[in-house]
């Protein structure tokens, strides 16, 4: 048994898993061994409850519009728990629909205004809805290249989302577009930080592909969950990538 031990709450991830998101979860446990630390997981999904207290870390992968349709009718049950859990600082990676989801509202390819969370302040309109003249662009496919700006980190992924995503003055990009398109094609951010929640549109899974912020939200975990914990090697720990 490793040093370490966290519990990931997995939202509605029998039903938001766009291009394996779930390996964001295998990631993790990729990671974590390196760091003594056993991950385990557990699916939150429909009519379940969510208790905060039970999990150290929270996924939430993409989907389709008709999946978020459904979610979010069920979400307003756990959105106590998630703001608790968003707000003390628990890391929380939200993707692509999770991400939309998160947020005060999604407008879907039909035109529908699907309710978010409402915990974090960004929203998310449809293409065509976009405030500049971009009418006839389509979805925004294809890989995707940003740079955190206080780390300087570059991440890696693959975007494929019609939602485009306007940010709240609370929130920080994940990154700024080197290459590809990113929230909304307009203002160069990609995805969104508030406090320990990274939110962002790379599949790949992004974690497989960018240890760095895998790291990152393991660190964060165990700082919480274990505070008085001489945490130096795992600091200090320059993880294997995945490939
Ligand atoms: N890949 C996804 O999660 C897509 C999210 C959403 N349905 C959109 O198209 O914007």
């Amino acid at each position: 048994m490793a040093k370490y031990q966290l519990h990931v709450a997995h939202f509605y991830g029998d039903l938001m898993n766009t291009y394996g998101d779930i390996g964001n979860i295998i990631a993790l446990k990729y990671y974590g061994k390196q760091m003594d630390t056993d991950i385990t997981s557990e699916i939150v999904s429909i009519g379940d409850d969510f208790d905060p207290a039970k999990f150290d870390l929270a996924v939430f992968g993409g989907g389709q519009d008709y999946e978020q349709s459904v979610i979010s009718k069920d979400i307003p049950q756990k959105k106590a728990g998630m703001a608790k859990f968003i707000n003390d600082g628990k890391p929380f990676l939200a993707i692509c629909g999770g991400f939309q989801l998160l947020g005060q509202y999604y407008v879907d390819a039909n035109g529908d205004k699907i309710p978010g969370a409402g915990i974090l302040s960004h929203y998310t309109v449809t293409q065509s809805q976009q405030r500049s003249a971009m009418q006839n662009q389509t979805r925004f496919i294809g890989d995707i290249e940003i740079k955190n700006e206080e780390t300087g980190e570059m991440y890696h992924g693959f975007e494929n989302h019609n939602g485009r995503t306007f940010l709240g003055s609370d929130e920080k990009p994940l990154g700024i577009v080197q290459s590809g398109h990113g929230n909304n094609g307009e203002d160069h951010t990609e995805g969104a930080i508030y406090k320990h929640t990274y939110c962002s549109y790379f599949h790949g899974p992004i974690l497989t592909r960018n240890g760095k912020l895998a790291k990152r939200m393991l660190l964060e975990a165990l700082h919480n969950k274990y505070p008085d914990a001489d945490l130096s090697e795992q600091v200090a720990l320059k993880i294997k990538p995945t490939f």
